[in-house]
């Protein structure tokens, strides 16, 4: 017997799953039980990049997940509403549902996740998180033995790919977005990606899988790339960093409160994670007993979200096919309790931070005992260039106390000497 698809969206990744699955020679044989049987659009007079038989497109999307033949419905509309009540009622009415849309999961997922437990179904989101890379179901199963206390990500590929393109070739910011909305990487409103909510959204659920808890989005610190110039990046390469949009969830010791947070970070030229470049993603996951590892590839773009999204097909195919009363705990997201998150003052990091100053002599003497003062003890203090008569200091601390920075800063801020503070990131 045959499983059918409701398909809600054919764009970028919506027009890439049904390329796959027009394609299925060479690949898994169950997916040749697949049908698309129906795709909801929003315009019928868009042309495609598929063909699919005319009765197959709707822009009724209501139809398809009330259609009683639909067994799986693969939500791939993105942004909140109408994706939201289109996957509960997916869900209220028996179907399995699979999206890659982390904004609604990261959102609305307690909702969705208990609507999906009551009814005895599942909603799988493979290609939410990394794009391509199966980091969801690693971290639901193989991983899901190992007590997890890091996972650092740079999970937005338009911000890599904006970030890398800046570093390599010196090019401007918003020629490279331009770049990344024509290749189909950012998001319908790219300012999801450029300012740090997409990779927000995505910490969020790693977080949550790898700590067993739910994650309340309004707790992760978020920062994006917009204050990021060029003139950091080349500071940076100089002092042995690159600059990433890093994604971080951490717990310090077994009973402290997580720390999740999305920032620009310098990370040093050594560390596995400054090497991913382009729209490629790299999530770093650390545990006991397991120790380092590192998931790496494609984090946006057609093919290779499209493949994430058919592997969850590919599940639910084949739990269509063995189906069983009791659900498979290993497939689905049952967490209760929300994670308690530290408040970002309480995090413990190295900065980087550059200063222009008045060209006077004792400057460096002065920011050296504003920062003394809060127990800021500093790794460089680099004085090379000069911006429109002031002076350029650039300095990296060594691991301090967020709150006691700030602190530090807001003195600092106040000196006669200190014309402004352009920069301010923190380093791994
Ligand atoms: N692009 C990527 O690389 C990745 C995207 N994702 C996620 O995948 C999802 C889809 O992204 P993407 O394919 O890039 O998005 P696109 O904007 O390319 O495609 C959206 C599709 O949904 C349809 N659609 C949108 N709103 C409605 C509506 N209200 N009613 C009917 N149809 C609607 C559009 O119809 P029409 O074609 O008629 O306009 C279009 O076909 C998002 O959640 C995104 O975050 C996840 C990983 C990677
Ligand atoms: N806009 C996102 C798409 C994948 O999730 C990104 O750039 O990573
Ligand atoms: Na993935």
């Amino acid at each position: 017997m045959g499983v059918k698809l409701g398909i809600l969206g054919l764009g970028t990744v919506g027009t890439g799953t049904v390329q796959l699955l027009q394609d299925v020679v060479g690949r898994n044989l169950l997916l040749q039980s697949v049908e698309i049987y129906r795709v909801g659009v929003r315009s019928l007079a868009k042309i495609r990049d598929v063909e699919l038989p005319a009765d197959v497109l709707t822009t009724d999307l209501e139809s398809i997940v009330n259609d009683p033949a639909v067994d799986i419905v693969v939500e791939l509309i993105g942004g909140l509403e109408p994706a939201r009540s289109l996957i509960l009622q997916a869900l209220n009415n028996g179907k399995h549902v699979v999206t890659a849309n982390k904004a609604a999961i990261a959102r609305f997922g307690a909702e969705i996740f208990t609507t999906a437990n009551e009814a005895g179904v599942y909603v799988m989101l493979e290609a939410a998180v990394g794009g391509g890379i199966p980091v969801i179901q690693p971290l639901k199963q193989s991983l899901s033995v190992n007590r997890i206390h890091t996972i650092t990500g740079i999970v937005n590929g338009t911000t890599n790919y904006i970030l890398t393109r800046m570093q390599t070739e010196g090019s401007n910011f918003s020629d490279v977005l331009a770049d990344a909305q024509r290749l189909g990487y950012a998001e319908a409103d790219p300012t999801a990606d450029v300012d740090g909510l997409d990779a927000a959204d995505k910490i969020a659920i790693l977080a949550s899988l790898g700590f067993d808890g739910r994650i309340n989005l309004e707790d992760v610190y978020c920062e994006g790339i917009r204050q990021v110039s060029k003139t950091d990046i080349t500071y940076a390469e100089k002092l042995g960093f690159v600059i990433k949009l890093l994604a971080i969830a951490k717990q310090y010791s077994p009973s402290s409160p997580l720390s999740v947070r999305v920032h620009p970070t310098l990370v040093p030229k050594a560390h596995p994670l400054a090497s991913i470049n382009g729209v490629y993603n790299a999530i770093l996951v650390e545990g006991e007993p397991i120790g380092q590892v590192m998931f790496f590839g494609p984090g946006a773009g057609a093919g290779a979200t499209a493949s994430a999204v058919t592997s969850d097909i590919l599940n639910l195919v084949a739990v269509l096919k063995t189906s069983t009363t009791n659900p498979n705990p290993l497939l689905t997201c049952g967490h209760q309790d929300y994670c308690q998150i530290a408040p970002i003052t309480e995090l413990v990091t190295r900065f980087y931070a550059r200063f222009l100053t008045k060209d006077q002599p004792g400057v460096i003497g002065k920011l050296g005992t504003c920062f003394g003062n809060y127990g800021v003890s500093l790794e460089s203090v680099v004085q090379t260039g000069f911006q429109g008569g002031l002076a350029e200091i650039v300095v990296v601390t060594h691991d301090v106390r967020e709150g006691d920075f700030r602190q530090a800063l807001a003195e600092i801020q106040n000196l006669e000497a200190i014309d402004s503070i352009p920069s301010l990131l923190r380093v791994l």
